[in-house]
């Protein structure tokens, strides 16, 4: 049997079966997303000879090439040479630059792999050689630490192998959801986005702790645990939240009176409001940057 990290397919030069081992990669823009969706890959088994990461600032490479022994470089033309799968992690107003600069080196078959807000497939489709395929992936930050979820979709030209070996490569970050494209903005509304939100949480309750007189480490530690240890009884019970808060809240008692100021405080619906800004905003990229 061939190994699998030496098994190609007529349609380029990726190994096929969906496993990872030889699958070169190359991350192109390699910042807070692109370096956890880079430990993702590794995780999942993609080996650290096999990926080349790119950067404006050499130091940035640096760092990449001591933390995970991958190569690194500011060429981006350089990069994708030989890359089976290439990860676009630039900011959506550097995207079409960085398309028309490494277009023309694509390997035939490279799968193209966006994690910009809001950008959809067809405006890779637009600048990329006819048939290349690309997947639009949206990720988020806790995938450095193998605790993350990402979507993604593949466009028109990317076969279920091409998607699976993307699904294969992400599931190192944690979990991958396949999605409708017109689904993606609310999936980076409330994920991509959504460390923010809980870590804005974290933040506001160890204020609070501070303000009721805990040392600072204490506070943070103590609200850190909470939302670790919530979140873990919420994924192991598959419990409702709102009946997981009602066992909290005792008739009468503590929580009832701090959710009461939560409510007044118009939390539940600042979430609404802020989701719906998130989706709106990824809508405006597209349109600024398409
Ligand atoms: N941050 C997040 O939580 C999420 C981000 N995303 C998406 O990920 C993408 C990146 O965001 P984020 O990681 O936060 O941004 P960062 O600014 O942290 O990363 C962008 C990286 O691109 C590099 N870069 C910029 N221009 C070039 C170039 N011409 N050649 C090579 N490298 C270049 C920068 O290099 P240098 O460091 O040297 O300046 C930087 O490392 C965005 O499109 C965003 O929408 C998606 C989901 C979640
Ligand atoms: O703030 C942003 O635009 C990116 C996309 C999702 C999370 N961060």
């Amino acid at each position: 049997m061939v190994p699998v990290s030496e098994q190609t397919d007529e349609h380029g030069g990726a190994p096929t079966n969906n496993q990872v081992g030889g699958v070169k990669m190359a991350f192109l823009g390699t910042g807070n997303m692109g370096e956890a969706v880079l430990a993702g890959a590794l995780a999942a088994g993609v080996a650290p000879e096999d990926v080349v990461a790119t950067s404006r600032r050499p130091e940035r490479g640096a760092h990449l090439t001591e933390r995970f022994g991958v190569r690194a470089t500011t060429d981006n033309v350089a990069a994708v040479d030989g890359a089976h799968v290439v990860v676009i992690g630039v900011k959506p107003k550097d995207v079409g630059a960085m398309l028309d600069r490494v277009a023309d080196t694509l390997e035939p078959g490279a799968v193209v792999v966006s994690v910009a807000a809001g950008l959809p497939l067809s405006f890779f489709e637009q600048r990329l050689p006819a048939g290349t395929p690309v997947v639009r992936a949206m990720p988020n930050t806790p995938a450095l630490v193998g605790a993350g979820v990402t979507a993604l979709v593949g466009g028109s030209a990317a076969r279920e192998d091409d998607v699976a070996l993307v699904e294969k490569v992400l599931s190192g970050s944690g979990h991958v959801f396949r999605v409708a494209e017109k689904d993606i903005d609310a999936f980076g509304a409330l994920a991509g986005s959504g460390p923010a939100y809980v870590f804005y949480v974290v933040d506001a309750m160890a204020e609070a702790g501070v303000l009721l007189g805990l040392t600072r480490d204490v506070a943070r530690r103590l609200a850190v645990e909470t939302v670790l240890g919530s979140a873990k009884l919420l994924d192991e019970t598959g419990e409702h939240p709102v009946l997981l808060r009602e066992k909290v809240s005792s008739p009468g008692g503590t929580t009832v009176a701090a959710l009461r100021k939560l409510d007044d405080g118009g939390v539940r619906a600042a979430f609404l409001d802020a989701l719906e800004a998130a989706r709106d905003r990824s809508r405006e990229l597209a349109a600024e940057h398409g």
